[in-house]
C-alpha cells in the first residue's frame, strides 16, 4: 500500500497564508466531456480481479479520450488546498524585483521562472491576464532562483511535487505499464526521468485573471490554442473556474466538469509514440468560462512529468499488446513521427522536442501568421506547422 502524502505541517514559523476559497462550480448547465475516474489506491489491491478490472477500464481511458480523473491518489482535500494557497500567496506577493530578476525565457525552450500576463514569448507581448511561476529542477536545488515571497514554503511544495512524481506518476505509470502488459516499471525505468523532485518536468503555479480575449484582438474566448502536451503525463488538479476543454473523437470541444481533489490526467507525446497510438495525447485548451464565472480568478496547480531528454521515442515493440494488435496507424504524434522515420530521417529526441514545443508553440497573443497552412482532416479545418520535420496540426 503506498503511503499517503505527509507534508510538513509546523507553520509556527511562517508567515500567515490567507486560506484559498475554491470559487463556486458554473452555474449552466454544460455538455461535458464524459470521462472515466480511476481509483489509484485499487492498483495497490490484493485482489487480482480488482487489479484487472482498473487495467481494464485504464485501457479504455487512454485509448478513448486520453484524459481521466485520477482519485483517491494520497493527498486529501485539506494538503491540496494548503497547496493553491501557497500558490496564491505567491501570486499575491511576488514582488517587482522578483518579477524582473525570475522573468522567464520560453524561447531557450524551458518555461522556467516567472511568466508576466503579457504573451507567450520572452519579450513581452500582448496582455493576456495569465501569470504563472514554472519550477523546474533548478527551481528546486537554489532559493535564489525562486520568489522570495515563498522561500518559507519551499519545504512543502517540494514534497508536494516529490509525493507527485515518485508516488503518483510513479503509481499511474505502473497502471500504464500493465496496459502495455509489460512489467510494473517498465515506463518508470525506460521512459520516465527521475532525477530530483520534479525530474526533467515541471511544475506550474498559474493565476488566469478574468479577461476579455476580445479586448486583446484575440478571437473566439480563447486563453490557449489547442495543444497536445509533450511529455509523459501531465497532472491537472481539478478547478472550479471551468477553461479546460478537450477535443473529442466527435471533433467537438467540451468542458472538463470540477470533480474536487480529483486530478485530470492526460497523456503527452512521449506516451502516444511509446504505446504505438495505443495512448492518446488528446487535444486540449484553455478556453473563457461560462458567464457564471466570467469575472473570477483562475489558479491552477498543474505537474508536468517529463522523459528522458536524450530518447528518440519508439514503440514499445516487445509489448503483447502491440504484437498482438499492432499500432494505431492513424493517430497525432504516433502517425507524424511514424512518417519522418520513414524517411530515413532521426525523430527528435524528448528533449528537441519539448524545447521545440516550448519555443514554437502558437498562441492566442501571437501575431496572426498568414504564413500558417489550412489543411482539412475528417472535413475540419486545421492549421500545419512543422517542427523538427515534424507535422503539427491544430484545431483553425
Ligand atoms: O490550465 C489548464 O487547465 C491547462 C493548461 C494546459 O493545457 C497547459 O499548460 O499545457
Ligand atoms: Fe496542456
Amino acid at each position: 500500500m503506498a503511503a499517503p502524502f505527509n507534508p510538513p505541517t509546523d507553520y509556527s514559523n511562517k508567515p500567515k497564508v490567507p486560506q484559498w476559497v475554491p470559487p463556486a462550480a458554473p452555474t449552466e448547465d454544460l455538455d461535458y466531456a464524459k470521462l472515466h475516474t480511476i481509483d489509484l489506491a485499487l492498483v495497490d489491491s490484493p485482489d487480482p480481479a480488482v487489479v484487472k478490472q482498473l487495467v481494464a477500464t485504464t485501457k479504455e481511458a487512454i485509448r478513448d479520450d486520453g484524459f481521466l480523473y485520477l482519485v483517491n491518489y494520497g493527498v486529501s482535500l485539506d494538503q491540496l488546498h494548503r497547496q493553491f494557497s501557497i500558490a496564491q500567496y505567491l501570486h499575491k506577493n511576488i514582488s517587482e524585483e522578483d518579477k524582473d530578476r525570475l522573468h522567464w525565457d520560453p524561447q531557450s525552450g524551458i518555461y522556467a521562472g516567472y511568466k508576466p500576463p503579457f504573451g507567450w514569448r520572452t519579450i513581452k507581448g500582448k496582455p493576456d491576464g495569465i501569470c504563472q511561476f514554472n519550477f523546474y529542477d533548478e527551481e528546486f536545488q537554489s532559493l535564489g532562483k525562486v520568489p522570495t515571497c515563498v522561500h518559507p514554503f519551499m519545504d512543502e511544495v517540494t514534497a508536494f511535487t516529490e509525493y507527485l512524481t515518485r508516488s503518483v506518476n510513479r503509481r499511474l505509470l505502473r497502471l500504464l505499464s500493465m496496459v502495455l502488459e509489460m512489467p510494473d516499471d517498465y515506463l518508470w525505468d525506460n521512459v520516465e526521468s527521475h532525477s530530483g523532485p520534479i525530474n526533467e518536468g515541471y511544475l506550474r503555479h498559474a493565476l488566469f485573471y478574468p479577461f476579455k480575449t476580445q479586448d486583446s484582438g484575440m478571437s473566439k474566448g480563447l486563453r490557449m490554442f489547442g495543444h497536445t502536451d509533450f511529455g509523459t503525463t501531465t497532472l491537472l488538479f481539478s478547478v472550479p473556474v471551468t477553461c479546460l476543454q478537450i477535443w473529442g473523437r466527435d471533433q467537438v470541444w467540451r468542458y472538463v466538469k470540477y470533480s474536487p481533489g480529483a486530478l485530470v490526467v492526460n497523456i503527452g507525446d512521449t506516451l502516444e509514440l511509446v504505446s504505438g497510438g495505443h495512448f492518446r495525447a488528446t487535444r486540449h485548451r484553455v478556453h473563457s468560462p461560462p458567464e457564471s464565472q466570467s469575472t473570477f480568478e483562475r489558479l491552477s496547480i498543474v505537474c508536468f512529468n517529463g522523459s528522458k531528454g536524450d530518447l528518440r521515442m519508439e514503440p514499445a515493440w516487445e509489448s503483447p499488446l502491440l504484437k498482438r494488435e499492432g499500432c494505431f496507424e492513424s493517430q497525432g504524434a504516433y502517425k507524424e513521427f511514424t512518417a519522418l522515420r520513414a524517411t530515413g530521417v532521426p525523430v527528435p529526441t524528448n528533449k528537441e522536442w519539448r524545447e521545440i514545443s516550448i519555443a514554437k508553440t502558437r498562441h492566442p497573443t501571437d501575431n496572426p501568421e498568414l504564413s500558417l497552412k489550412e489543411v482539412y482532416v475528417e472535413g475540419v479545418k486545421m492549421l500545419e506547422v512543422v517542427h523538427l520535420g515534424v507535422r503539427v496540426l491544430q484545431p483553425a
